[in-house]
């Protein structure tokens, strides 16, 4: 198939999006016009210059620019720029339902408050709702690199918003900060009504797959490139219906693979994974929602059959009733069918 004619097919397909990190949809344009009305001064004198220093070699190297671009979101008006421009973005690219994190102690520690964060957050993704017709959940990510008991401050910070916050998640620095560590306060966000899902198995061990499974009882995880490397694992994952929210742009950027060609995906699917597909910090990576379905499909040759079964994965994953679930993967098959 021709790369346009794929193209054109992938930006029928109704998606979803469920890994998508807020800040991490930070396009330099944006962080440029923010900076200059914050009066912050940015370590780059030009939007070609922020481009040129996102070259990573993993994840550390990546998360110590991405929490740099962050300092520059002070008020409620910024974080909903930030949220509206992604909205905008994956309404151009048929997205139809989005799960999106947010980092509260990326900016609770520089002394924005939680209630500014998720206010400009909230308004966005109401607007979002209403004009756009994309429908939202919110994970509040808790950063694996600082201490449970921070994350318990986060948890307390964010009791009087619990309506509007629906999951919780774990991010950030994987190597040496095991879910284990986080074993009380998913426990306790789990008892607050809030869903669990957290990053596995991206450059960590299959093991800290098993402890997301095991030990914080998380619904999803988030990548979990690496469960292949376990055969039990894997069973384990097809058996109780786990879906794996990969991103594949991202697993390049950050070197988890070596090239696209090696992405785990279709491997994935051929073991009844439930496999989906997102962009995970497409400003960063250089692609959202339609670039990750592509260059996979085009570096693994997918058949339609497999894209198809993606987008439905990612409606199945979701968090949505069972109802509105029904609706979007018959308009998923009824796409599919029309071709
Ligand atoms: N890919 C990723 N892994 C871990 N933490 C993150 N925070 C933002 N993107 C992330
Ligand atoms: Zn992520």
């Amino acid at each position: 198939m021709q790369s346009s004619e794929l193209q054109r097919i992938i930006q029928g397909i109704p998606k979803t999006e469920l890994h998508l990190h807020l800040e991490g949809s930070f396009e330099p344009e944006l962080m440029f016009q923010i900076a200059k009305r914050n009066n912050i001064t940015l370590p780059y004198d030009s939007i070609e210059s922020v481009k040129e220093a996102y070259k990573f070699n993993n994840l550390q190297e990546f998360l110590d620019i991405y929490y740099a671009g962050a300092q520059v979101l002070l008020y409620e008006q910024d974080f909903f720029d930030l949220t509206w421009a992604y909205l905008t973005k994956v309404h151009s690219e048929n997205v139809k339902h989005v799960e999106v994190f947010f980092d509260p102690q990326t900016h609770t520690e520089r002394g924005v408050a939680f209630e500014v964060v998720i206010k400009g957050i909230h308004r966005a993704l109401e607007k979002g709702k209403n004009e756009l017709h994309i429908s939202y959940k919110l994970i509040m990510s808790y950063l694996r690199h600082l201490s449970e008991e921070d994350a318990f401050k986060t948890l307390e910070e964010s009791l009087p918003f619990k309506d509007i916050i629906d999951g919780v998640g774990l991010d950030s620095s994987e190597m040496g900060n095991p879910p284990s560590k986080f074993e009380k306060v998913f426990k306790a966000s789990a008892e607050q009504g809030y869903k669990l899902v957290a990053h596995a198995g991206e450059e960590g061990p299959a093991d800290y797959i098993w402890e997301a499974l095991d030990i914080l009882n998380v619904e999803r995880i988030d990548h979990g490139n690496r469960c292949l490397t376990d055969e039990t694992l894997v069973k384990r994952l097809v058996d109780d219906k786990i879906a794996l929210t990969l991103c594949p742009t991202s697993n390049v950027a950050l070197k988890v693979i070596q090239k696209m060609e090696e992405h785990p995906v279709a491997k994935m699917l051929d073991k009844g994974l439930l496999a989906t597909i997102h962009s995970d910090d497409p400003a960063y990576f250089g692609g959202y929602m339609n670039e990750n379905y592509y260059q996979t499909a085009k570096a693994l040759n997918l058949s339609l059959k497999q894209i198809e079964q993606l987008a439905i994965n990612g409606f199945e994953a979701s968090w949505l009733s069972v109802a509105s679930k029904e609706k979007h993967i018959k308009e998923v098959k009824d796409y599919f069918k029309s071709l």
